[in-house]
């Protein structure tokens, strides 16, 4: 791990850099995908499931039964702790769709906004180092709650053809409409320009590594919606003396599992502490069954000493982690002063991994700098918001003079017309 002890504010760009790919080649590679797959649909996706996925299929559906299968074999015990995340996660979201408010702006002119949910969307789940069918649950039931109609699940298929029971069992527990055994670019690119079995959707959600990323930032710009930009997991440390090392460790330890793009950060302001951390990640790495892969992300990361709680305020602000634990004497009233993160967690009692699966907050938050104009998926990531207004006589003879000077001064005259044509009668 890289420590810094008190760095200059000159450095900071420098320290809050994230591990980056050579996007040039990645895009290149990316956009080649996408190209053949909007050309030749299923075949194209066939083609790549069986390149970057070493899986030969002959379709890519998932059947009624094997879902059924899968709901028989999950054991009860796995059973009960997902349909207890999702009871969790269905109360934080359900609050988020507000009651339609009608405004009397002026008499006679009465506006709102109606929240409608997107059609059709498209799900993708992670699926290359691990089966994450926890991302289903916070995806899926905000989904529902915004009233969306079609919900497509792409995730990608392991060695034998196959989604990992949890996957299914999750997709079926809230109501996801079609699964497919689809992974990587060639899935984002599926539901993005619609094949013979996978439809198109409007807008795509989800995480995924740095191929999902590309492909999902390309399908952008072609014109289909997407959430954001969520990447390679990461999570940052705010630490002071009353922070306990073995803690500090292990929430760090445990987005560094995520994969060897992932960063994880520690600022803190007791010196003291970088030695402890260091020390506990040893020993609680060494036992670790994704040791190899969190070795590679501890690589990419930086524990950094800082003299001053307000340093570190700044620092963590300017670094706009996806996920921010507090881990300090007065979490909350330094919470309050955190501009950029996609989820804070406060106090020592407070581990990010429970953000991860089950206490209700979404997990799938924005990475890369990007909490700085982000936020995380919510209900309102799932709906349009159309406004209406009414309009009667006497409120647009009110507004009549307004509109008509703003509008002859922008040069408009029709603009002015359709409001002096109504009240010349
Ligand atoms: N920000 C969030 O909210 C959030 C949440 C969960 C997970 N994550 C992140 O999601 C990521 C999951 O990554 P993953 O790899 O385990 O699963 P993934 O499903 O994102 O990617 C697997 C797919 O990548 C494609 N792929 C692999 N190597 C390729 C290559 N060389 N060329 C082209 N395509 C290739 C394959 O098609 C494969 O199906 C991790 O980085 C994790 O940190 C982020
Ligand atoms: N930490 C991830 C978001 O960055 C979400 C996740 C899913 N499973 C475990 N963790
Ligand atoms: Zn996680």
């Amino acid at each position: 791990m890289n420590v810094y002890y008190q760095p200059n504010p000159s450095e900071w760009d420098e320290i809050i850099k994230r591990p980056t790919l050579d996007t040039t080649a990645l895009k290149e590679k990316v956009s080649g995908v996408l190209q053949d797959i909007q050309a030749n649909g299923d075949q194209a996706v066939l083609k790549y499931t069986s390149l970057f996925d070493q899986v030969e299929l002959d379709n890519n559906v998932v059947t009624t039964s094997e879902i059924q299968e899968a709901v028989d074999s999950l054991p009860e015990e796995l059973k009960a702790a997902i349909q207890k995340a999702a009871a969790n996660i269905q109360k934080f979201h359900e609050v988020q769709l507000q009651p339609i408010e009608k405004i009397e702006v002026m008499p006679g002119i009465v506006c709102w906004r109606k929240s409608v949910g997107i059609e059709k969307v498209g799900l993708y789940i992670p699926g290359g180092s691990a089966p994450l069918f926890s991302t289903i649950l916070m995806l899926a039931i905000p989904a529902k709650i915004a009233g969306c109609k079609e919900i497509i699940l792409c995730s990608p298929p392991n060695k034998s053809g196959k989604l990992h029971p949890a996957i299914l069992y999750a997709a079926n527990l809230v109501g996801v409409t079609k699964i497919f055994k689809v992974g990587g670019v060639q899935a984002i690119g599926a539901m993005a320009f619609g094949t013979e079995t996978i439809p198109k959707v409007s807008k795509i959600f989800g995480p995924g590594n740095q191929f999902v990323m590309c492909a999902k930032q390309l399908i952008q710009e072609a014109g289909v919606a997407i959430d954001m930009p969520a990447g390679p997991s990461e999570v940052c440390v705010l630490a002071d003396a009353t922070a306990v090392p073995s803690f500090v460790a292990a929430d760090l330890l445990s987005q560094a599992e995520h994969g060897p793009d992932s960063q994880v950060f520690l600022i803190s302001t007791d010196k003291a502490l970088l030695d402890k951390v260091q020390t506990e990640i040893a020993k609680q790495l060494a036992v670790l069954p994704r040791k190899d892969l969190a070795e590679k992300s501890l690589n990419n990361s930086k524990l950094i000493y800082v003299d001053s709680i307000q340093d570190a305020i700044d620092l963590a602000n300017k670094y706009a982690p996806e996920h921010l634990i507090i881990s300090c004497e007065n979490a909350e009233n330094i919470g309050e002063q955190i501009i950029n993160a996609g989820s804070i967690f406060l106090g020592n009692y407070s581990p990010e991994s429970v953000g991860d699966y089950a206490s209700g907050t979404n997990h799938t938050l924005p990475t890369n700098g990007y909490a700085t104009a982000y936020s995380g998926v919510s209900v309102d990531s799932f709906v349009k918001k159309i406004t209406f207004q009414k309009l009667e006589t006497k409120g647009l003879e009110d507004i009549a003079s307004t509109v008509i000077a703003m509008a002859e001064a922008e040069g408009l005259q029709a603009h002015a017309n359709a409001v002096k044509v109504r009240i010349a009668k």
